[in-house]
């Protein structure tokens, strides 16, 4: 228990030191009167105490009542619920957007109070901060930005970057978010507006992790490269650099620059490459994972998440999970995502049947644009070849077969789409999922936001079968499927991982993230649902459960870095103390340095 009391005790300290800016005497904030007002990181709006009135300057800047945190929650749960009330029988997007409106203006304003109404409400939320909002919100960021978020490095800021990251506020900073905006979920190339996406990241990152002291040090980054995006390129309101994107050597120094500036500033910090274009997303996976701190959330996140669901399909069976090496799986995309997936899948393959990963892959199909990837491709990827199918063991299929051929002929236990490409998975395509050799097939249709999921949930009970198991990247609706059964729907996205990856690995004080660290993640999603709920279709926890499956996700990716001895620990907790933590410790640990918003004291009591 002592151990316990003082990993509290360390965040405690840490956590006040959000305030320090070393600047000693009675207040611990260094800013005065209308300054800490406009600063969101410090504003209370009316909940300033009077005595924080008095002494920082605020004193007839804001009206005379003091209003408490709680009032001020529920006065804004009120304005967004009249929100809802005014905006019925609008088009969706209309009313999308000002539900993300009313949620931004209050991060513009009130950090504290923005993110305890995003935990508390994190399942109502999520779709407006994250997926499927904000691709909404990128695809109108131009039009929809009053003020700036993050940090924009461009490919003019060639040879500044290291005096540029200088130019962040914050001392220090743990996360970061990046994109080049190539590929934004399933919307491709949307070049400078994509910063919509690290900033959503990095909101479900602090609602579900957020440790040891605060927002301020998190971090979204946009590499603004140009874009090839010819619509934005003629918009006169476009934000970024017109003109087409980098490519090359050029692209890469322009990556590595900034990844030395981050490195030179904050040498321990996480970088978290977000929704690159496919070429750059593996290369610089491979440049970066062995010399910083970084990984690929499509590539790694997503492969994590899946293969976390693909074994809970096997469980949902009834089957034993060494069942995993019979099941029959039809990738749909090709892209990083896709290929991420198939590699984690058939490495577990090989290793619960001890078998080679060539002879792993024999249950594993993949379709591209092109249709069926095999050997005989005349352009093949590289990157796709080590899945492709040699013709001599698909008997009845040809290069390029179509996804309706496919199943049909394999009858596959999963079918799961990672392609952008909505609708793809059709009416006749699901009615052939019924031939399937499983007794609940299952359907993953991952690609966002919702208009690229490969079909609807209702579409895939509806022509699929009722005993289907079904999980979609961006959320949808339960099915009612009458008689007072429900259709569950799972949603199967990386933000079951990457907040758990990132807070183990910060906690751990470990400079790199392995394939072990990853995989203890993936491990730990795959077994965090309870028998019963698997048996009922329920392959993932509720978003409401984030924060307790991001506890865990953590404490197993803090053990495996221990494991590896890439700990070296983070404040007063030092490896050592890492090491002699038990698995419910650990996890303990880990839980004790998440945040939640309350507003705390910015002067000292005298
Ligand atoms: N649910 C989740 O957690 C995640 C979902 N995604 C989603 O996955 C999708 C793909 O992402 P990436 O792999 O990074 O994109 P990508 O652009 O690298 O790959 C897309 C792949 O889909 C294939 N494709 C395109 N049209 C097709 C068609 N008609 N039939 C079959 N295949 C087709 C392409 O050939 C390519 O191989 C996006 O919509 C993204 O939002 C990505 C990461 C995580
Ligand atoms: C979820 C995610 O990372 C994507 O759709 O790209
Ligand atoms: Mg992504």
């Amino acid at each position: 228990m002592w151990k316990l009391a003082r990993f509290a005790a360390a965040s405690n300290i840490a956590r006040s030191r959000r305030f320090s800016a070393a600047i000693p005497g009675p207040c611990i904030v260094h800013k005065r009167g209308a300054d800490i007002l406009h600063d969101p990181w410090f504003n209370k709006d009316t909940g300033f105490p009077l005595t924080e009135r008095d002494r920082l300057g605020l004193r007839g800047l804001l009206p005379p009542r003091v209003i408490s945190f709680e009032q001020q929650y529920d006065r804004f749960m009120n304005s967004f619920r009249s929100l809802e009330n005014n905006t019925q029988g609008q088009p969706d997007k209309v009313v999308s957007l000002a539900k993300w409106r009313i949620l931004n203006r209050l991060h513009d304003r009130n950090e504290t109070l923005y993110y305890r109404v995003l935990i508390d409400n994190i399942k109502e939320f999520a779709p407006i901060i994250y997926t499927p909002t904000v691709g909404l919100v990128c695809q109108n960021y131009s039009g929809l930005f009053r003020r700036p978020r993050g940090m924009y490095f461009s490919a003019k800021d060639k040879g500044e970057m290291m005096s540029m990251i200088y130019n962040w506020p914050a001392h220090e900073v743990d996360m970061i978010v990046l994109t080049d905006g190539s590929r934004i979920l399933g919307l491709g190339d949307l070049g400078v507006q994509g910063i919509g996406i690290p900033i959503g990241k990095l909101d479900v990152y602090v609602a579900a992790a957020e440790s040891l002291m605060d927002l301020v040090l998190i971090l979204p980054v946009m590499l603004d490269v140009g874009t090839n995006n010819q619509k934005l390129l003629e918009d006169r309101l476009y934000l970024g650099l017109r003109q087409p994107r980098l490519e090359g050597e050029e692209y890469l120094s322009i990556v590595d620059e900034f990844m030395e500036a981050v490195h030179a500033r904050w040498p321990k910090a996480i970088v978290q490459f977000e929704d690159f274009q496919m070429k750059w997303a593996f290369e610089t996976l491979e440049r970066y994972q062995k010399r910083f701190c970084m990984f690929n959330d499509d590539i790694q996140g997503t492969a994590g998440v899946a293969l976390a669901g693909l074994l809970g399909t096997v469980r949902a069976q009834g089957r034993p999970l060494t069942d995993f090496v019979n099941q029959k799986i039809v990738v749909v995309g090709a892209g990083s995502a896709g290929l991420g997936v198939l590699k984690a899948a058939i490495q577990s393959v090989a290793k619960i049947s001890g078998c080679s990963e060539i002879a792993a892959k024999s249950q594993f199909y993949l379709i591209d644009k092109d249709g069926l990837v095999t050997t005989e491709r005349s352009n093949l990827d590289p990157a796709a070849a080590p899945f492709a199918k040699n013709l001599r063991d698909i008997e009845g299929l040809t290069e390029g077969a179509s996804i309706i051929e496919v199943v049909k002929k394999v009858k596959p236990h999963v079918l799961l789409g990672l392609s952008g490409v909505g609708g793809i998975f059709n009416e006749e395509v699901l009615k052939a999922m019924r031939e399937s050799v499983s007794t609940k097939p299952a359907i993953f249709a991952m690609s966002n936001p919702t208009m690229n999921a490969e079909c609807t949930a209702l579409d895939a009970f509806k022509h699929a079968g009722e005993n289907i198991v079904f999980a979609s990247g961006s959320p949808f609706e339960n099915v009612d499927l009458a008689n007072g059964k429900v259709g569950h729907v799972n949603q199967a996205n990386n933000m079951y991982l990457f907040p758990g990856i990132g807070l183990g690995t910060l906690l751990s004080g470990a400079h790199l993230i392995t394939d072990g660290m990853l995989q203890a993640a993936s491990e730990c999603l795959a077994s965090y649902m309870a028998e019963e709920d698997i048996l009922n279709g329920i392959l993932y926890p509720s978003v409401d459960s984030i924060r307790d499956v991001t506890a865990e996700v953590g404490a197993a990716v803090l053990r495996a870095a221990v494991e590896e001895d890439l700990a070296e620990g983070r404040g007063d907790v030092g490896p050592r103390e890492l090491s002699h933590m038990s698995k419910d410790e650990t996890v303990e640990y880990v839980r004790s340095n998440m945040w939640y918003p309350v507003y705390s004291p910015l002067v000292h009591e005298k």
